[in-house]
């Protein structure tokens, strides 16, 4: 078929799948070839909860079950373009931010989501691989509290990002509180500190919620496990992902704990070392109460 009559089937195929109202995310993060962390994780997830995902890569990883072998940023006018091109198109209804490498990325970040005017905003602020390799430059840190935190709509650093955004060491669920008060003040409206880093012999994740007014405490069975690989990047994108769904934030925080919960228990074990949480567990298992 060619020319107008070919056209106006495609313009009828196209309306019959109009379909405005899918939640959309988009990710702005960094690509583990491993599968299990980073842009890989983010669109798994989303993909499982029933939400387009997009993605904004930072940098590429070289990275597996074993460690980083490889960090390649990318330009900051490539980070912006990929932005821009969701932001002129297809929009979006939340989105998060993961590993994002320099000041330079970030501040260009911090810029898009302003100009976007978008508003739910999840910030994970990825600094260290599970391994020990560097996700963040140190000079970085300042651009996340002065630049990234004011635009976010919920916080989600684990232990130890919490102590260098806020320079407190943190060893009880006091010093926890402490930090989440300090993390408020950069301007975030909700902040989560992931239990994730704490002591490996106690029998409860505790990860804790703050909204400026009053804290929440979500326990979970601790998993034994060395298979927690990308835990925090999908904890992130299932609360985006519930953020995108409509869903207000401590209804998207408790969906994104039983996703990361299942995720961690049916996990697959897969290659020699830190192996991929399993992001389909969640749908598996829905599947089967219903
Ligand atoms: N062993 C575990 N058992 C149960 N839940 C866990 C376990 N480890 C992490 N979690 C949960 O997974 C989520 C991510 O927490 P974690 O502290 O591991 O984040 P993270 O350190 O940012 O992850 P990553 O290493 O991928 O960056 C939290 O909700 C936390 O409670
Ligand atoms: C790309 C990337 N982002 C985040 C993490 C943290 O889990 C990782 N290991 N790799």
């Amino acid at each position: 078929m060619k020319g107008e009559a070919s056209e106006t089937l495609m313009n009828q195929v196209t309306d019959a799948n109009q379909n405005q109202n899918v939640p959309r995310a988009l990710t702005i993060a960094g690509s583990d070839s491993g599968g299990g962390a980073g842009i890989q994780a983010d669109i798994k997830t989303f993909q499982e909860l029933d939400v387009f995902g997009m993605s904004a890569i930072t940098a590429v990883t070289a990275q597996n079950t074993l460690g980083v072998h490889g960090v390649y940023p990318l330009t900051v006018d490539a980070v912006v373009q990929q932005i821009d091109a969701i932001g002129g198109d297809l929009g979006l209804d939340a989105l998060k931010t993961g590993m994002l490498f320099s000041a330079e990325i970030i501040r260009a970040v911090a810029d898009r989501i302003s100009h976007f005017g978008w508003r739910q905003v999840v910030v994970d602020p990825v600094m260290v691989a599970k391994g020990g390799a560097k996700l963040l430059q140190s000079e970085a840190v300042e651009a996340i509290t002065s630049s990234l935190l004011p635009l976010a709509r919920i916080v989600t650093p684990n232990i130890p990002e919490a102590e260098v955004l806020t320079g407190l060491q943190i060893n009880s669920m006091t010093d926890i509180r402490e930090a989440a008060r300090h993390l408020m003040d950069f301007g975030p409206s909700m902040v989560v500190i992931k239990g994730g880093h704490a002591a490996e012999d106690q029998e409860e994740v505790v990860d804790l919620v703050y909204d400026g007014r009053s804290f929440t405490e979500f326990a979970h069975t601790r998993i034994h496990t060395v298979h927690t690989h990308g835990t925090g990047c999908t904890f992130s994108s299932a609360i985006t992902a519930g953020l995108a769904k409509g869903m207000s934030a401590e209804e998207s925080i408790k969906m994104a704990r039983t996703y990361i919960q299942f995720a961690i228990e049916d996990s697959l074990g897969i290659g020699g070392g830190h192996g991929p949480t399993n992001h389909w567990a969640y749908r598996r298992r829905l599947e089967i109460v219903r």
